[in-house]
Parts: structure tokens; sequence; C-alpha cells
């Protein structure tokens, strides 16, 4: 973005104070800051997907929008709506994108930071955690963006003043919704995703296809709270929309009509008629002048490309050439050249006081896990159901050396089937993750936050988890009859299924769509589970997969780590023959017809005595993996 040197007229603070100070008698959500947002020469060129040359998506691109004004942004699919929408927001326009455009407030080009504070952006889908109720979402919003800046009861007299805003009072002890749960409509959703925006008091709304999904009443209703809210509180409204009923349209004060990246006409929704029908283009009586101004300029369908492609053409020019756009430019040139002081932001960003966004993010996390099985109910019956048929499929081996090898598969089945099945967690962690990358870009905190407060969370549900099955297993199996070994089972058991969740957090933030981290996620418990040194014993493991693979593969030191409490300190008895005795392995109790279970271990490579060096590398690979899962969330900003 160009900047502007040297400027000179009002100087924009936005302090903590100013946040705060928005009435007690006024509402907190008036703009007295923002009078006029404009923009010059939004030019957006990526390379090509194809012939990998620049292309221009978006072309000298002129608007502005005064205070308590809603702007909609209008074309054909395709024609640069998101990508505009981007620009002004101050977000990635497209990936690769060069972007050349100048945004200013009042006539100034703000410092990104003081944007950020003075604007909010809703995406087109809804990232809402749904075993939240309305009201909660609000509250929890509030905390976010407000602890530390407003007052406990101003934030409780926000969130009610919003639910009221966008007609959600009667809904608002209703849960949102999960897979398993229905809650409050779309249009619901999309009112509240919006209030959940306006509680840091945005002077500058974005909103990305408010109406996406959603019938024309409801879409109507949710625009006509928005306006509502605009026009009482002199907010900035910009919305990309497609296909408005007439209704809708003409809640909006202007229109940016884009094709081919290019303007067709900006103005106010009440020429949009006289304009047109003076190029030429005349609009019948009757007509929702939305379908009207998009059936013009979408060529999509049109038989005769050359002919469409001149159409198009022809009304861009005459926007370029006409009165009113020369009108515009002059305007928006002579504002910005009105004025110089750069804009200042008193305070600190926001997500610098992660210690406090990571509490918040613990209490909604913790109110999510007990409310959606889908956290963790789902899984601890999985675990619980797994257990117990362990527990009942080797019932009550006895120490005999035939029983040595089942005992082995037990325990083999048990660890790569609880690292397995952590992978039902993928989509109630690929929901939190949806929720922080917006909330993130709306500056309410951090990725640090956001993953300490995911990690912490786990540790006591995967306790209670590894605890209650191993309970079940450990003791239906019969495996050594000793509290302390039942305790250390239970540890590896717990690390285990936190490097499992691990795993999950990981795959998610590299892939984060369902099917993509779901598969990965399988894939590397399937090459762990057939490199833990059960399947082929290290020593013979391929080299690739041994150097590669095994000594980052935690499942081989949880393997590792039961094995060992099993046979390093128990005594099985040898096989009774007509002969006598027959002994498998030879070892110093053979002639009382003993084998001691440190043969097994040998067999395997495994020496008594690591434990501890075992439990730290695998809290190693556990830390090393949430370590690369902050890293993809914070590359993938
Ligand atoms: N790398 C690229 N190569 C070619 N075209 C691209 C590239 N990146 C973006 N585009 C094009 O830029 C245009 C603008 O995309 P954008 O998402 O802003 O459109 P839109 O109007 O919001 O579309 P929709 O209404 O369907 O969401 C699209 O036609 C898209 O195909």
């Amino acid at each position: 973005m160009s900047g502007k040197p040297g400027a000179t007229s009002e100087q924009i603070t936005l302090t903590d104070i100013d946040v705060e100070q928005r009435g007690h008698d006024n509402s907190y959500l008036e703009n007295q800051i923002v009078q006029s947002l404009s923009w010059k020469n939004v030019t957006v060129v990526v390379p090509d997907r194809e012939t990998k040359q620049p292309k221009e998506i978006l072309s000298a691109i002129n608007g502005e929008v005064a205070a308590g004004e809603m702007l909609a942004i209008m074309g054909p699919s395709g024609c640069g709506k998101t990508t505009l929408l981007n620009v002004l927001a101050q977000r990635e326009a497209s990936a690769k994108a060069k972007v050349s455009a100048t945004v200013c407030i009042n006539g100034q080009t703000p410092p990104d930071s003081a944007f950020r504070r003075l604007s909010s952006y809703v995406e087109a889908d809804d990232a809402l955690i749904g075993s939240l109720t309305v009201k909660e979402t609000l509250s929890f919003a509030a905390k976010l963006s407000l602890s530390g800046v407003v007052t406990a009861t101003e934030r409780i007299r926000r969130v009610d003043e919003l639910l009221q805003s966008f007609g959600l009072m009667n809904q608002a002890n209703i849960l949102i919704g999960t897979l398993v749960r229905k809650g409050i409509s779309t249009g619901q959703k999309r009112r509240l995703s919006v209030a959940a925006q306006l509680i840091s008091a945005p002077k500058i709304l974005f909103l990305d296809e408010p109406t996406s999904g959603l019938d024309s009443a409801a879409s109507y209703k949710v625009m006509s709270y928005v306006r509502n809210v605009a026009k009482k509180n002199k907010l900035i409204v910009i919305a990309s929309i497609h296909q408005p009923a007439t209704k809708t349209f003409e809640l909006f004060d202007k229109l940016l009509l884009l094709s081919g990246g290019k303007t067709c006409y900006s103005g106010s929704i009440a020429d949009v008629k006289p304009y047109f029908d003076k190029i030429g283009f005349e609009m019948p009586v009757q007509t929702n002048p939305a379908d009207f101004v998009l059936d013009l300029t979408n060529i999509d369908f049109e038989s005769d490309g050359d002919v469409a492609q001149g159409k198009i053409a022809q009304l861009q020019e005459a926007w370029a050439s006409s009165p009113t756009a020369l009108d515009e430019k002059a305007r928006i040139a002579a504002e910005y050249n009105s004025t110089s002081e750069p804009l200042t932001l008193a305070s600190e960003p926001m997500h610098r006081r992660y210690m406090t966004a990571t509490l918040i993010l613990l209490h909604r996390s913790f109110i999510k896990s007990h409310r959606d099985v889908v956290v963790y109910g789902i899984r601890f019956g999985m675990y619980l159901g797994l257990a117990i048929m362990m527990g009942t499929v080797w019932l009550r081996l006895v120490p005999i050396q035939s029983n040595m090898q089942p005992f082995t598969n037990c325990i083999m089945f048990g660890s790569c089937f609880m690292s397995f099945m952590a992978v039902v967690y993928v989509p109630a962690f690929l929901e939190d993750r949806m929720v922080c990358i917006k909330e993130r870009a709306n500056g309410m905190y951090g990725t640090t936050a956001f993953l300490l407060s995911n990690f912490l969370i786990g540790l006591p549900y995967l306790f209670i988890i590894a605890f209650v099955s191993s309970t079940f297993t450990y003791w239906m199996t019969n495996f050594r009859p000793d509290g302390q070994a039942f305790m250390v089972w239970v540890m590896w058991m717990y690390l285990n299924l936190v490097a499992a969740e691990s795993l999950v957090v990981l795959m998610s933030c590299l892939f984060p769509n369902f099917v993509g981290a779901l598969a990965l996620t399988a894939m590397a418990n399937g090459i762990w589970m057939a490199c833990d040194g059960f399947m082929v014993q290290l020593p013979a493991l391929n080299p690739f997969y041994r150097y590669v693979f095994s000594y980052i593969d935690y499942q081989a030191y949880v393997f590792g780590g039961l094995v060992v409490n099993e046979f390093g300190y128990r005594i099985y008895k040898c096989a009774e023959t007509p002969d006598g005795c027959w002994c498998q392995w030879d070892t110093p109790l053979k002639s009382q017809c003993l084998i001691e279970g440190v043969a097994v271990l040998n067999q395997y490579g495994y020496r008594l005595g690591e434990t501890s060096k075992h439990v730290g590398i695998t809290l190693g690979i556990i830390f090393g993996m949430r370590l690369m899962g902050w890293a993809a969330m914070q590359w993938r900003k």
C-alpha cells in the first residue's frame, strides 16, 4: 500500500479510553472517529495459474464511503469482489498477489495496526463454536477483545446491547448447534457473527457475502439489522453481495459494480437506473435493479463471446469516461491531498496479552469439551469399549510361556489402537482452528494462546481416558499384578494419547481440511505402527525406516515402555511336556522350569533402566509436534 509522507490535519488517535468512553448515555458503538473511507487505484496482479504470466484481476478501482453509509460490492462470480474487500480490509488479497492501492481513512493512510483497530471483517462462512450459547459467544468475544480495556460491567452492557440490536435476545441462552445437536437458524448465526465482530466497537465493518446461503427473507432481516446498527452509530459497512432481492438491495446506500476486475458503476443506489438509462442500457420497469446490473455484467452464459466481451468493455469505458467517475476521482484526490498527519495508535495490540487470552480460551474450551461429545465424549466411549473388548479377548492370561506372545500382542494392539483412534479429534480441532484463524485476523489473540490453551485443556481429559481404559485392560488381561506397574502402564498410555492428539493437531495445522488431516494422521499412524519394533525388530528394520522414522516414533517408545513394564520384572512358567519341561528361552531359571521375562526384552532389543530416557524422548516428540503445529499455523497466516 502506498503511504503519504508529511501530512497535516487532525490526527486519529485510538486509545483505550477512546474505546471505553463511548457513552454510557450513547451507544459504545457510535463512530466519532472515521468520517470517510476512500480508496484509489486499487490494482491487483497475480501470476496466472496456467500461463504464470502477470494477470490483472483488479484494475484501478476507486471508491469512497462516508460514515453511516453501506456500500454493496457486486458483480458476477469471479469479478474480484472478495479480492477488493480483502485489499480494503488490509488483508492478503490473493495468493502471491502484487497489490498497489491507496486506502485512506479521513483522507489519511493509517498504519496497519490502527486500521485493524478501527475495522472488523466478517467472513462468508460462520466460524462459531457450536456448543456455546448465543450469549456466551458474545461474552467470550467481549472478554477476548476487551479484557483489561473496559470493565466487566461495560462488557456485559455491550453484550446485552448487541443481543438487543441484532434481535437475538430470545435466543440468548440457546446453543448455536453442533453436529449432533440442532441449534439456532442460519440467519441467526449470520447475525451473531456480525454482532460478535462489533463487540470491540469497530468503525468500519467488512462483510464478505453476509447473505450467502440465506433465503431472501432471512437475507433482508440480516441486512436490515446491520443497517439499523450502522445508521444509528454512523458505522461504515462494506459488503460483497450476490443477487440481493430488491428490498435488500435498497437497504444499501451505494453500489460498486465490477466486471472483469474493472468498475462498471460506482455511486448511489438511487442513481443506478438513471446512469444505465443514460448510457443506453435502459432498465425495464418493475425490474430488480440488482438483477438488472448482474445480468448486464455477467457474460458467462453468453453464446457469442466476442460480442459479450465488447459489451463489458463498453460498460467499463462508459464508466471510466463518465463525469461521475471523474468527479469521484477528483474528490478522492482532493481529500487525500488536504490531509497529512500520520495516524497513531496509543494502545498495545490486544493479542500481546496472551496469558489473559490463554486463560479465556481455556475457559471457552472447557465449556466446549464437556458440552460437545465430539471433543472427548465420543473418544471416551470408544476407548472404554476398546478397553473392555481387549480385556475380554485377552481375558485372565496366566503367566505361562504360551501366554508371553498374547501379552505382547495385547500391548501392541492397545498402544497402536489407542493412538489411531485419536483421529476422531480431527473435526473438533478443525472447528477450533477455523474460529482461531478468524479471531486472530481480527486481532483478538494469537496462535500461541490458542495452541497453548488447546494443549492444556486436553491434559486432564486424556488422563481420565488413559486411567479408566487402562483399569479395564490391565486388570482383566492380568498384566503384572502390582500397583506401581499399573501406574507405569497408565503413564505410558497417557503419553501415547497426548502424543496421538499432538499428531492430530500437527496434521490438521498442516492440512486444515477434514479429509486431508484424517488421511495424513491415519497414514502417519500406519508408519508408526509398522516401525514400532513389533512387526520388524529394530535391528532388522530397513535403514530408511529405521533412521527416518523409528527414532521419532512415539509408539515405539510406548510399546517398548509397556513391554519392559510387563516382562522386565516377571517370571513365567515353561511348558510342561511328557519329558518334563520345555522352555522357549534359556534363562538362569530354566532348571526350575521357569523363564525370566527379560528374555522377551532381549528378543526385541529393549533394556531395563531406560524408562526415564524414553519418557524424556516421548515428551520431546510431543513438544516437537506441537511446535511444528504452531509453526504451520503461523506460516499459513
Ligand atoms: N492465480 C490466479 N490466476 C488466474 N486467475 C486468478 C488467480 N487468482 C485469482 N484469480 C481470479 O481472480 C478473480 C477474482 O476472484 P475473487 O474471489 O475476488 O472473485 P469474486 O468476485 O469474489 O468471486 P465469487 O463471487 O465467485 O466469490 C477470479 O476470476 C479468479 O479466478
